[in-house]
């Protein structure tokens, strides 16, 4: 189905706390030629890239443990989220970005990292495009403990896990995070580690 036109948006802001919540509201032209008005939500943070930093000689991933208030509040019991090393964009590049992310979350300086995926990951409500990259780590890229910016209330615990004990943990359901599993499996389904 072909979407006919899109006119008349306009944006309401509901809440600008911290990131961004809108309102919009647009005429939107349905596949019999005539125009309806819709109003949808859409919750605005920017975009983010993640990474899936692996080991092919130790068949290691390292993946981040941290609070996340969202998930608490939906059935998570303790609020704890094993992910893949991601962030906000912040006006850098995804790429860069993601280096950045790397070195302030788990302590490893890392420079060649390979663009896999561009996703929405919740396209009803949220606006987010995130950048998915692999890279490969060695322990001699270790420069600091990782943990997150010293800003920012992270509290991030850095996971150095065996690739194949991490699969296992998809399947569980102890890693549930779709970006994290998204990568995990492309790295199984391409041989990286
Ligand atoms: N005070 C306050 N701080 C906040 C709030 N929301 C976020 N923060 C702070 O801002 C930090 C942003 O950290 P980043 O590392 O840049 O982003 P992220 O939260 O890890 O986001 C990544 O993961 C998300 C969830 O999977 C992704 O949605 C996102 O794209 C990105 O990849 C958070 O860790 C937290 O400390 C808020 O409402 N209030
Ligand atoms: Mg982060």
């Amino acid at each position: 189905m072909k979407n006919g036109g899109i006119k008349n948006v306009k944006r309401e802001i509901l809440s600008d706390n911290w990131y961004i919540l809108n309102k919009y509201t647009y005429d939107y032209q349905k596949p019999d030629g005539s125009w309806e008005t819709q109003e949808r939500e859409a919750y605005d943070r920017g975009n983010g890239a993640a990474i899936l930093l692996y080991n092919s000689k130790k068949k290691t991933v390292v993946l981040t443990r941290q609070f996340r208030m969202p998930t608490y509040v939906n059935g998570n019991k303790d609020g704890m989220m094993i992910e893949v090393c991601a962030g906000l964009l912040d006006g850098d590049n995804p790429a860069d970005c993601v280096r950045k992310e790397t070195e302030e979350e788990t302590g490893y300086k890392i420079n060649n990292v390979q663009k896999v995926f561009q996703t929405y990951m919740s396209p009803g409500s949220v606006t987010e495009e995130l950048f998915l990259f692999v890279g490969e780590y060695d322990d001699s890229m270790k420069v600091s403990d990782g943990g997150g910016a010293e800003d920012e209330t992270e509290n991030i615990e850095v996971l150095e896990l065996n690739f194949d004990e991490a699969i296992t943990m998809v399947s569980k359901g102890e890693i549930k995070d779709a970006k994290t599993i998204m990568l995990l499996q492309y790295a199984k389904l391409n041989g990286l580690v």
